[in-house]
């Protein structure tokens, strides 16, 4: 292990994400009513440039006067590169009041672009004498995102999550494809007359990963396009569990249910990881660093990787 510890990440759930326009009010109920760990207002690109100001209002309005229960309330703010951001940043923080937890910035390319939304929170926080400090979280959807996302997983200790998202980092990337995550139907290796299909989507998810896990940041799975392909969006979760995020986006009520089924680590998991747990209490009883679990090998990085599993499911459970 490195002399540096590896700073532990936010302990709060963070399963689902569920999405909303700022622009389509009816639907904040129904979003805080949902089993979403987290609320995504858009300001950003599901509201048109003519609604804006109201999608503004609209949000800022919704924040104090609706009960979001336990849930963490974050703004998608516009991109640093429009007119919009600053006056969301300076209206969200002067009006919103003190349940707004955190800012959400797209298309973050460089470290440079936190350091610029947290000095303007800054200065507003002081100005008004916020007591309970606003959040980041960031999207890694750009060449320049993923060129640089060390340092941006580095760049602000407000900073609790960082998203991939696949719709513009495809884009960006020149990426030939429409679908918003997924299988991609022409990224594949053929093998005879076999054509096995790869995931596109791996290695960005696998960088932001060790970005986020070395400098204690949330790493999150953004949308999935096609929300009536349930098993496409869990086969996606899947993999990115795997990888070891701890989420994914809702872009679609339906898939609040199917993500917070993959995140949270089931009771056959708990159970096999306590009992590893428990079967190398036993070998360090008798001196023993390594031992026998059901035929395979568990030491001493088995108990990290246990207690990875039994953590989650505790924080979930108390959370
Ligand atoms: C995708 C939608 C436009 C679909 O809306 P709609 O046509 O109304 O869907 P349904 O008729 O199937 O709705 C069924 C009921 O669910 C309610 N509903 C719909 N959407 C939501 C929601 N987001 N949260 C809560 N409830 C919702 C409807 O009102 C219906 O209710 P009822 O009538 O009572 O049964 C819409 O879902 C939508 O707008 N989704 C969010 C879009 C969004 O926010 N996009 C931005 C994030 S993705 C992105 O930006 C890409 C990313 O940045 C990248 O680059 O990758
Ligand atoms: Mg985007």
């Amino acid at each position: 292990m490195s002399f540096r510890i590896q700073p532990a990440a936010p302990a709060r759930p963070n399963r689902c994400q569920l999405f909303g326009p700022g622009s389509r009010p009816a639907i904040f109920e129904k979003m805080a009513a949902s089993d979403a760990d987290v609320i995504n207002l858009d300001l950003e690109d599901s509201v048109a440039p003519s609604d804006k100001d109201s999608a503004r209002a609209n949000i800022i309005k919704a924040i104090s006067e609706i009960d979001w229960g336990k849930k963490t309330l974050s703004v998608r703010i516009n991109g640093l590169d429009t007119p919009y951001w600053y006056r969301d940043v300076v209206d969200l923080l002067e009006q919103a009041g003190p349940r707004l937890d955190q800012i959400m910035i797209p298309k973050v390319g460089c470290a440079a672009d936190v350091y610029a939304v947290d000095a303007l929170v800054t200065a507003v926080e002081t100005a008004k004498g916020r007591e309970n400090k606003i959040s980041f979280e960031v999207i890694i959807e750009s060449a320049a995102g993923i060129a640089h996302v060390e340092e941006i997983a580095a760049s602000s200790p407000r900073l609790q999550a960082m998203s991939l998202g696949a719709a513009d980092f495809a884009a960006s990337m020149g990426m030939q494809t429409t679908g918003i995550g997924g299988t991609q139907e022409n990224y594949y290796m053929q093998r005879g007359e076999q054509k096995h299909w790869s995931d596109p989507w791996h290695w960005a998810q696998a960088a932001i990963v060790a970005a986020c896990r070395t400098h204690g940041v949330l790493p999150v799975d953004g949308p999935f396009g096609d929300f009536s392909d349930d098993e496409g969006f869990r086969a996606q979760a899947r993999r990115s569990a795997t990888l070891g995020m701890v989420g994914k986006w809702a872009i679609h009520p339906k898939q609040v249910a199917l993500s917070n089924e993959v995140f949270t680590p089931s009771e056959e998991a708990v159970t096999e990881a306590r009992e590893i747990l428990a079967a190398m209490e036993e070998a360090k009883a008798k001196g023993e660093g390594a031992t026998v679990y059901k035929g395979r090998l568990v030491d001493i990085a088995s108990i990290k990787q246990a207690e990875v599993v039994v953590r989650q499911s505790e924080m979930i459970a108390g959370g």
